[in-house]
């Protein structure tokens, strides 16, 4: 049986993050992941926290509740977790999408590759920084940037770093200078992910978020770069779901 653990989808929203930033969008988030990071805003996907919730899914399943959900106002879904990377059958959804006219983005940490990723229209890797506490396999980084390139990949791929500290800062210049040329985001990093006061954390973001602009803008090693918010955080705070 051709399975995949779903542990939420929702929408129609809004991609709150990086390249697709704005884009109306379902999500299909996946359960499982092979980090931990230390600040992980989804670590239900991954703790055990919940497992009961998890729904072992065909790729047909899926397909219903996205349609139930969204009728015929998306044609955009986003699978996130989680590592939907380390899932090798998520290319039955792919290929159903497809068939379906859907534009597809990702969501993944660049700890594993996937033939499925050349299918992708809008592919992110977000590799870790140190405040992660996880370390990065360069070797299968760069083996993922070199598959895509071998295979001419000519969708979007983009680099997102999120950013807590100036040694987060410090690791995202060395990405950004040793995969030269790939689109590179910086993303405001939430350190306060259980906070239930939404004008209280909001401030506090859009602080961070200036701080962030602020050590980019007198950077010459950060001039090609954008650096964004979490725009749903933004707007909903840590609410789940959306
Ligand atoms: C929950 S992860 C799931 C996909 C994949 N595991 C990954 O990390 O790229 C989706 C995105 O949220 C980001 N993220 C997770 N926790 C965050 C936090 N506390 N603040 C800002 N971004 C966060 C991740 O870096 C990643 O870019
Ligand atoms: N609106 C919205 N945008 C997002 N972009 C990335 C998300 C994620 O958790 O992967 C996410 C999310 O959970 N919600
Ligand atoms: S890689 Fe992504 S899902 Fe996994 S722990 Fe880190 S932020 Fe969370
Ligand atoms: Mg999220």
């Amino acid at each position: 049986m051709n399975r995949i653990p779903v542990l939420e989808i929702f929408g129609p929203t809004i991609q709150g993050e990086g390249m697709v930033v704005g884009q109306k969008t379902i999500f299909v988030r996946t359960a499982g992941c092979d980090y931990s990071c230390s600040w992980c805003d989804s670590a239900f996907t991954w703790d055990g926290s919940a497992k009961d919730d998890i729904r072992q899914m065909t790729a047909g399943e899926i397909w219903s509740e996205l349609k139930s959900l969204g009728g015929d106002n998306f044609s955009f879904v986003t699978i996130s977790g989680g590592n939907p990377a380390l899932l090798k059958n998520l290319d039955s959804l792919i290929d159903l999408l497809k068939e379906n006219q859907i534009n597809i983005g990702i969501e993944t940490q660049g700890s594993k590759w996937q033939d499925w990723f050349l299918k992708i229209d809008e592919l992110t890797i977000s590799p870790k920084p140190p405040s992660s506490k996880m370390e990065t396999k360069f070797d299968i980084l760069d083996s993922i940037f070199i598959n895509l390139d071998e295979n001419q990949f000519k969708n979007n791929v983009s680099l997102k770093v999120v950013i807590f500290d100036e040694a987060d800062l410090e690791y995202a210049k060395m990405i950004h200078k040793r995969y030269e040329g790939i689109p590179f985001y910086l993303q405001v990093g939430n350190d306060d992910i259980t906070n239930a006061n939404n004008q209280e954390l909001i401030q506090k973001l859009l602080n961070k978020y200036e701080w962030l602009v602020n050590r980019v803008v007198e950077d010459s090693q950060l001039n090609n770069v954008k650096v964004l918010p979490q725009l749903h955080a933004l707007l909903w705070g840590n609410k789940r779901g959306v």
